[in-house]
C-alpha cells in the first residue's frame, strides 16, 4: 500500500473508534481482518497513524478547524511524521486511494492558525478537567509536561541479571539500535522509531525465552531500584499484578531472601508463574489467598504497593486512556489506593517501611495520598529518599524531582521516563 492508502485506512479506524466507541487494539484488528491485502508493514504503519492521532486528539482537529478523523490523520502527517504540506501533496499524488485532504490543509489555510491561540488544554493535548492537577504537580513546567505526555514513547528492556548482563544484551540486540539506559542500571532502550516504523518483535527472540530481559519502562526499573531491596530480605509486592516488580526485586536480591507476591486479581497474578520460570527466579512466592499472608503481620521488611491508578504517567503508551479517564474513575482509584495502602501497612515490621508507587502524575494519587495515610496511621512517616536518589543516580540525581518530604516523582520531560510516583513510609522502630 502507498500512503494514501495507509492514510485512508488509519482515517477508518479513526472514525471505528469515535462513532462505535471501540477499543483500539479491537478496531485495528478487525480492519486488519477485513483488509486482508494489508502487509503487516501496512498495519503496523496505520497503527502508528492511529496512536500518534489519538496522542494529539483535541490539536490537530483544532489546528485543523474541524472534528473529524480526516482532520487527525493529516495533522499526523503533518505535525508528527514531518511531512510539508508540498511534501504531503507530492506523497500523495496520482494515489487514487488518498483520502480527501480537510478543507484548511486543501485551501493552505492551516498555515495561517497557530497553536498559541487555542485554550490551554488543546495546546497540552490533555483533558480539560485535568489542567488543574498539571499545574498544582508541574508548575510553570506543566505544558512542556504534558506535551512530553503526547509523544511516542521508547521500547525499555531491563536485563535479567541472575541470567545475563547488560553487555551481552546489547550484543545480542545490537541490530535493533537498543542503547544502555541513561538512567536504570540494567536498562536498555530501543528507541522510538519515526514515521511508519515498527518497533523490533523483541520478544519473539530465543534471547527472551532463554530470560535474559524482560520489557519493562525504564521508570517502572528505577522505582524498583529505589526500593533498594537486599539480598536476604523478607518482602511483600502486595499488588504484584503480573510480576514486573517482583521479577526485578528477585534480580536485585540476586534470589537471596524472599518476596511473597500477591494481588486481589487472580487473573492478573497468574502469568507470574511462566514469568518466574523464565526468568530462573526463585525467591517469590506467588499467593492466591489474602489469608495466606497472615503470618507475615508485623514481620516484614519491606512492602511494596504499586497501587492501582489512572495511568496518567503512561499516557504516551496508551494515550486512548487519556480521553477514557473521568472524575470518577479518579475517585474510585484513590478509595482503592487508601485500600491497598491500609490492607498493605499490617505486614510491615517496626521499623521496616511501607513503599508506596504509582504510575500517575496527579497529585491526589500521590502526595495527597500519602499526606492522609500518613495522617491516619501515625506510627508511618515519610522517609526521604533523596540520598538513595544520590546514591544510585549520581550526577543525573537532579532530573528527579524531589518534594521537600523526598518523595520521588518521574516523568517524561524529566527522566524521559513514564510518569511515575515513589514515596518511602517508614514504620518507627
Ligand atoms: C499497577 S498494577 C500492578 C503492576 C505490577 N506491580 C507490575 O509491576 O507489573 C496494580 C495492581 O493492584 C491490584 N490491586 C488493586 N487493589 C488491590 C488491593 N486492595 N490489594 C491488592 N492488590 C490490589 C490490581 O489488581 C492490579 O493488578
Amino acid at each position: 500500500m502507498r500512503l494514501g492508502g495507509r492514510l485512508a485506512g488509519a482515517i477508518e479506524v479513526l472514525d471505528d473508534i469515535e462513532t462505535r466507541r471501540r477499543p483500539v487494539a479491537d478496531a485495528l484488528k478487525d480492519w486488519g481482518l477485513s483488509h486482508r491485502f494489508a502487509g503487516s508493514g501496512d498495519r503496523a504503519a496505520i497503527g502508528n497513524i492511529v496512536y500518534d492521532a489519538l496522542r494529539m486528539k483535541l490539536s490537530h482537529p483544532w489546528l485543523m478547524g474541524e472534528d473529524s478523523a480526516a482532520a487527525l490523520g493529516y495533522g499526523v502527517l503533518l505535525r508528527q511524521w514531518g511531512y510539508t504540506p508540498d511534501s504531503l501533496v507530492a506523497a500523495l499524488d496520482g494515489d487514487r486511494y488518498a483520502p480527501q485532504a480537510p478543507a484548511a490543509v486543501a485551501d493552505g489555510s492551516l498555515a495561517g492558525r497557530d497553536l498559541a491561540e487555542a485554550p490551554l488544554h488543546v495546546q497540552a493535548d490533555i483533558p480539560e478537567w485535568v489542567v488543574a492537577a498539571f499545574q498544582a504537580r508541574f508548575g510553570d513546567n506543566w505544558l512542556a509536561e504534558a506535551q512530553a505526555l503526547a509523544t511516542r514513547a521508547t521500547l525499555d528492556l531491563r536485563v535479567n541479571t541472575l541470567k545475563a548482563s547488560r553487555d551481552k544484551v546489547l550484543k545480542a540486540l545490537d541490530e535493533t539500535g537498543a542503547e544502555a539506559a541513561d538512567l536504570a542500571q540494567n536498562g536498555i532502550r530501543i528507541p522510538a522509531g519515526e514515521g511508519p516504523a515498527r518497533l523490533p518483535n523483541v520478544t519473539a527472540s530465543i534471547n527472551f525465552e532463554k530470560g535474559w530481559f524482560e520489557v519493562q519502562d525504564e521508570g517502572s526499573q528505577i522505582v524498583a531500584d529505589l526500593v533498594e531491596a537486599k539480598a536476604g530480605e523478607q518482602l511483600l509486592d502486595f499488588c504484584a499484578g503480573g510480576g514486573g516488580k517482583s521479577l526485578a526485586l528477585a534480580a536485585a536480591m540476586a534470589n537471596k531472601g524472599q518476596i511473597h507476591a500477591y494481588d486481589t486479581d487472580r487473573k492478573r497474578l497468574a502469568p507470574i508463574i511462566e514469568r518466574l520460570r523464565r526468568a530462573g527466579t526463585h525467591n517469590v512466592q506467588a499467593h492466591e489467598r489474602l489469608a495466606d499472608l497472615e503470618p507475615f503481620k508485623d514481620k516484614l521488611d519491606k512492602v511494596i504497593v504499586d497501587a492501582p491508578c489512572t495511568g496518567t504517567g503512561t499516557w504516551r503508551r496508551r494515550p486512548d486512556t487519556k480521553w477514557r479517564l473521568n472524575e470518577r474513575n479518579l475517585e474510585e482509584r484513590i478509595k482503592q489506593q487508601t485500600e491497598a495502602l491500609s490492607g498493605a501497612a499490617a505486614y510491615v515490621r517496626p521499623g521496616g517501611d511501607l513503599l508506596y508507587i504509582t504510575c500517575s502524575v496527579l497529585p491526589d494519587e500521590n502526595e495527597a495520598q500519602v499526606a492522609s495515610f500518613c495522617a491516619d496511621n501515625p506510627e508511618f512517616s515519610v522517609a526521604s529518599s533523596a540520598d538513595a536518589v544520590a546514591r544510585l543516580f549520581g550526577a543525573s540525581a537532579d532530573r528527579f524531582r524531589l518534594d521537600a518530604a523526598g518523595t520521588v516523582g518521574l516523568s517524561p520531560a524529566l527522566t524521559g521516563t513514564d510518569g511515575f510516583f515513589f514515596a518511602r513510609l517508614r514504620r518507627a522502630g
